[in-house]
């Protein structure tokens, strides 16, 4: 398998684009085995207390393994597990990066390593920040781009904001050990892949008319990243060795994409605003949460629905004068540069295909079957943007247009 890093490197030089004082992790391992190298890497960079941050899921020979290697090398390991919330879901919010913070101040903590998925690490990335200390990265399932990302998506009294923290400072992503994670987690992954067809649709609609920045290493490591998968569906729907290798070395390089943009643009979209408010609706109302890839999945094939059908039908213009001057300067420049855009819109994929791509990783497909039901998103479609009122998707762009439309007598 191509060394991630060299490879990234690669696509910097041929772009002449220099790398400098970008925080990526000083060791990136994705083979079998690689969880048994935590332990050394940690000994070895001095780092001697370390807090495991895992939930109650995470097999239990996995911690004990990892906990007795850490003593093994001379360290001192506390394990944390955090606890689900009323309804019994973990969740990155207020009360779990509490519950970690407590733990690093109580052993003096010189690193905390993440042993999970999304939220664990999501968790962690943000104490580790808040307490100034590194992070080292053990993913448990190929579920997420999030574990070399530097950004998190974290729950403040129910929204979902995504805060500046840290990226990890090395990954040991064991193949084994994600081999074996729930065919639901690996499709979920497949899904949070997907969605980047339509977020960096987006993230160039946002900078055509906007002028808001764009890095092509980002958007080309992304884009390249999203094409090994679906290039690999048969096999990641099979949870075959090289399937799952290819899904988690695509998740791993979006989530250095975003890391290098240093923001989330590359990877998330008005696919994502979708995910987000679903994610705040279900825990407002008490119901279990979904898989985050999951419902990026199938928003991704809702808002290529609705984008194709903008570009037959264009934005509902004539109340662009009472907009807020930037909208109104964006409006102005998409109507200008519609043409390009339709063309950027006639590239994405077909609903149908997208969810065709979901099912043969055996995911669902719709929304329908993720249990989410019309009326929510509908909601969602026209409410979603407002999750991220400072990003500038065609969606925002068009339920803005529609909010101020004159009321009709
Ligand atoms: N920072 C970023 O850029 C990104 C962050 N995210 C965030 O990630 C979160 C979603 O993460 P996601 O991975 O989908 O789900 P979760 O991390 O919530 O995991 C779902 C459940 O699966 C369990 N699990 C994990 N690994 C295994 C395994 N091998 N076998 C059985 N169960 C397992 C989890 O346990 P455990 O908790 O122990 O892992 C948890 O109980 C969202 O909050 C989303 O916003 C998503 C993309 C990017
Ligand atoms: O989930 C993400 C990428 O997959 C990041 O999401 P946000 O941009 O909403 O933080």
């Amino acid at each position: 398998m191509l060394d991630i890093m060299e490879a990234v490197r690669q696509a910097a030089a041929a772009r002449g684009r220099s790398l400098e004082g970008i925080p990526f992790p000083e060791v990136i391992r994705l083979e079998p085995g690689a969880v048994k190298e935590t332990a050394g890497y940690l000994a070895e960079t001095g780092l001697r207390s370390i807090v495991v941050v895992s939930d109650a899921v995470i097999g239990k020979a996995v911690r004990y393994e990892l906990t007795k290697d850490l003593i093994a090398n001379g360290s001192r390991a506390s394990l944390v597990e955090v606890l689900p919330n009323a309804v019994g879901d973990v969740v990155a919010d207020e009360a779990s990066i509490v519950q970690v913070l407590l733990e690093i101040q109580k052993l003096r903590a010189d690193a905390v390593v993440a042993l999970g998925a999304g939220t664990i690490h999501d968790i962690v990335r943000y104490a580790a920040f808040s307490s100034g200390l590194p992070f080292v990265s053990v993913p448990t399932a190929p579920s997420v781009d999030g574990f070399t990302s530097r950004g998190a998506p974290i729950l403040i009294r129910g929204h979902k904001h995504t805060v500046p923290a840290i990226g990890p400072s090395a990954i040991f992503a064991d193949t084994h050990i994600l081999k074996e994670a729930p065919a639901a987690m690996v499709a979920a992954g497949f899904g949070d892949m997907l969605g980047k067809y339509t977020s960096l649709f987006d993230w160039t609609f946002e900078h055509m008319v906007t002028g808001a920045p764009y890095d092509e290493l980002s958007a080309d490591m992304t884009m390249q990243a999203l094409a090994s998968c679906i290039d690999q569906v048969e096999a990641i729907g099979s949870r075959t060795e090289e399937g799952v290798s290819v899904l988690m070395q695509a998740l791993i390089q979006s989530g250095l994409a975003m890391l290098i943009f240093g923001q989330s643009h590359p990877a998330s979209g008005a696919e994502h605003h979708l995910s987000h408010y679903w994610e705040m609706e279900f825990l407002r109302t008490g119901r279990r949460q979904l898989l985050h890839g999951a419902k990026v999945g199938a928003a991704c094939a809702v808002i290529a629905r609705l984008y194709r059908e903008l570009a037959d039908s264009g934005l509902p213009y004539g109340s662009e004068g009472a907009l807020p001057e930037e909208l109104r300067h964006a409006a102005r420049q998409a109507e200008g540069r519609w043409p390009e855009i339709r063309q950027l819109i006639g590239a994405l994929p077909e609903p149908e295909r997208i969810q065709a791509w979901l099912t043969a990783a055996q995911g669902p497909a719709t929304t329908e079957e993720l249990g989410i039901g019309p009326e929510l998103v509908a909601r969602a479609l026209r409410e979603a943007d407002e999750v991220r009122p400072s990003r500038l998707t065609l969606l925002r762009l068009y339920n803005s247009l529609l909010r101020h439309q004159p009321l009709s007598s």
